[in-house]
């Protein structure tokens, strides 16, 4: 079909799947024993391969520690800076300045509007629903709203971008001087304290590039369904100085950017672009000669573009202080750079020269009006702001849910944010007034109950499945019911798992259908039945039972419990009752 904004004629991407990387843990014991392998000659002295592993991890821990004391040393001499410029997608259905939808997922040049691609002739048309996402983003980073804001053009040449420009908010953005709180729980570095602010100097609207794919020696190829999906940059002021806090501060504006539903995917799919900014300065020197809005004696700059995780930030943030370091220890100078970073490296590399504002030839775009802003929008907008994931922090972890903030964590950060959508549904099914509706004393007890089953089980199967993470796997409705069965002593809990891997692996059956169908439900055993059970236990160790009396040794009461639940029948022996059998029939009879 041919639409009005798809007319461009572009070669079509072949988009090659994925490549699935093997996990460094793998890598590290494969690496091991080829090595043992290849030294596996037939030699008086070959080392076992147990002593050589033990070896092997003795080298691996020395040289952690060494890695640490220079860490160490070389935090007491330079003091490192870091500035951070995020790049988002914003949750929209059609592009900056055309009606194209923004789905790159499509058939690679499907979703491409002429002015997209820069024709002649063809003119920018702003689509305002960009100001819903956008300016959600900057309240919920607690930004001042521009009442007028301007479009540039930021010059450069690239084949990713069509019109040899980038429209950019340079001049005048549209969002100024917000900040984002990091604590300890977003995981600062411990010589951070208990919390970091760091300011935003500004958020700006700008076109995303296409999107390139390189196959050498000659070949590239372009999808341009990606140029021009709208885009912010937050641009932090350089006010870090661990490599672990940078990190925190892009995984925390990650959650806020989601939880506002200002971005609808993460770092992981490619849906935030972080580039960072590092300097250092020696400790106890004068300040350095460089100097950012207002913020001076800093050391020269060098920014690592496009990084696409969190590990990579902390990462490259690592290497290029060290690189700084050696330059500076060794009488050399930081240049300006630009610098990348390939996942896995220890080392960053130079990619050119830093552009300034001169190379980029900014100049306000003739073509598009100013935006003005009315404090109406930004009021309404502020006031149906989604809830913060500080403030999810605080719910869960306060007396309505009681969690740990272990796992609230990762509730709220899991699967961008879609885990803790699930876990309220199944709290919420759980909470559903109901004739058997445990008492609201009961409910903190439920609810850490539910966090459990959707975090360490139904997590620990889709992990040892090396499944992602989907709410249709196991419906919310079906946990629900395994966790109130639970609950309410109908079943087990080795039953309740094994029927969420029954559900896992597809079982549809309702919960209580399949219950009742593989007589699962617990047919509570008569005191008599644990009785005789304990009775028939306790005859086969005499002389154990009569230590337990004799010398109050009460611990090995746990041996009888395990024989009870595994003698008895398969999920019929309720431990605390039959424990409680136990206790009588050792302690009480002489
Ligand atoms: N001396 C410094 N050390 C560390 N970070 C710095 C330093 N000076 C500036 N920064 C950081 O560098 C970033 C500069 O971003 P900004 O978008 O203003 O300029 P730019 O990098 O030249 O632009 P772009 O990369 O978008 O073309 C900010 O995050 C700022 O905090
Ligand atoms: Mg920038
Ligand atoms: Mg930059």
């Amino acid at each position: 079909m041919l639409r009005s904004w798809s007319k461009g004629a572009v070669r079509a991407l072949v988009r090659p799947s994925r490549p699935v990387l093997p996990r460094t843990r793998e890598i590290a014991i494969h690496a091991s024993r080829r090595a043992v392998q290849n030294n596996a000659a037939p030699t008086t002295d070959r080392v076992p391969l147990r002593k050589q592993l033990k070896q092997d991890a003795k080298a691996i821990r020395a040289q952690k520690r060494l890695r640490k004391e220079s860490e160490e040393a070389s935090r007491q001499d330079w003091e490192l800076t870091v500035g951070i410029e995020i790049h988002a997608q914003l949750n929209t259905a059609a592009k900056l300045f055309s009606r194209a939808p923004t789905s790159i997922s499509d058939t690679p040049n499907s979703n491409v509007a002429l002015f997209d691609l820069a024709f002649p002739g063809s003119q920018p048309e702003f689509q305002a629903a960009t100001l819903l996402p956008a300016l959600r983003a900057a309240l919920a980073l607690n930004c001042q709203v521009q009442t007028v804001s301007r479009f540039d053009r930021k010059h450069y040449f690239y084949q990713d971008q069509p019109a040899g420009y980038q429209i950019t908010q340079y001049y005048e953005p549209f969002a100024r001087s917000g900040f984002v709180d990091l604590y300890d729980y977003d995981g600062i570095a411990p010589e951070d304290g208990d919390r970091v602010r760091v300011d935003i100097k500004q958020v700006q609207l700008e076109q995303d590039t296409a999107k390139s794919q390189e196959y050498p020696p000659a070949t590239q190829l372009l999808d341009f369904n990606r140029v021009s999906h709208p885009l912010i940059e937050i641009i932090t002021m350089p006010q870090i100085h661990t490599p672990a806090t940078a990190a925190a501060c892009v995984r925390k504006l990650q959650a806020i950017l989601l939880a506002c539903g200002a971005v609808t995917t993460g770092m992981e799919m490619g849906g935030l672009r972080a580039d960072v900014n590092v300097s250092i300065r020696r400790r106890g020197e004068g300040p350095g000669q460089y100097q950012y809005d207002g913020l001076s004696g800093l050391g020269q700059r060098t920014e690592i573009k496009n990084l696409s995780s969190f590990k990579a930030v902390e990462d490259a943030i690592i290497a290029e202080k060290n690189r700084q370091i050696a330059v500076l220890e060794s009488g050399g100078v930081v240049e300006g750079e630009t610098r990348g970073w390939t996942i896995g490296s220890t080392e960053t590399r130079r990619l050119r020269g830093k552009e300034g504002a001169v190379d980029y030839r900014y100049m306000p775009d003739p073509d598009i009006p100013p935006l003005i802003l009315g404090q109406d929008l930004v009021s309404s907008l502020r006031e149906s702001l989604p809830t913060s994931p500080d403030s999810l922090v605080a719910k869960l972890t306060g007396p309505e849910y009681g969690l740990s903030i272990d796992d609230a964590k990762p509730l709220i950060e899991l699967d961008d944010g879609a885990r803790l959508e699930y876990y309220l549904d199944v709290v919420d099914i759980l909470r559903t007034p109901s004739p058997d509706l445990a008492s609201p004393q009961a409910q903190v007890p439920l609810a850490r109950t539910a966090a459990n089953w959707v975090l360490h089980e139904l997590g620990g199967l889709l992990t040892k499945a090396d499944r992602a993470w989907s709410e249709e796997i196991v419906p919310a409705q079906a946990l629900a019911d395994l966790v109130q069965n639970l609950n309410q002593r109908r079943i087990t809990g080795s039953i309740a798992k094994q029927v969420l891997a029954a559900i896992f692996e597809g079982d549809s059956r309702p919960v209580s259908r399949l219950l009742e169908e593989d007589n699962l439900l617990l047919r509570p055993m008569s005191r008599e039945e644990y009785v005789a059970l304990a009775q028939e236990v306790l005859a086969q160790r005499p002389e154990m039972v009569e230590q337990i009396r004799s010398k109050n040794q009460h611990g090995k009461i746990g041996w009888f419990l395990g024989q009870m639940m595994r003698m008895g029948e398969k999920g019929r022996v309720e431990a605390s009752k039959a424990q409680e059998v136990l206790h009588e029939l050792i302690l009480s009879t002489p």
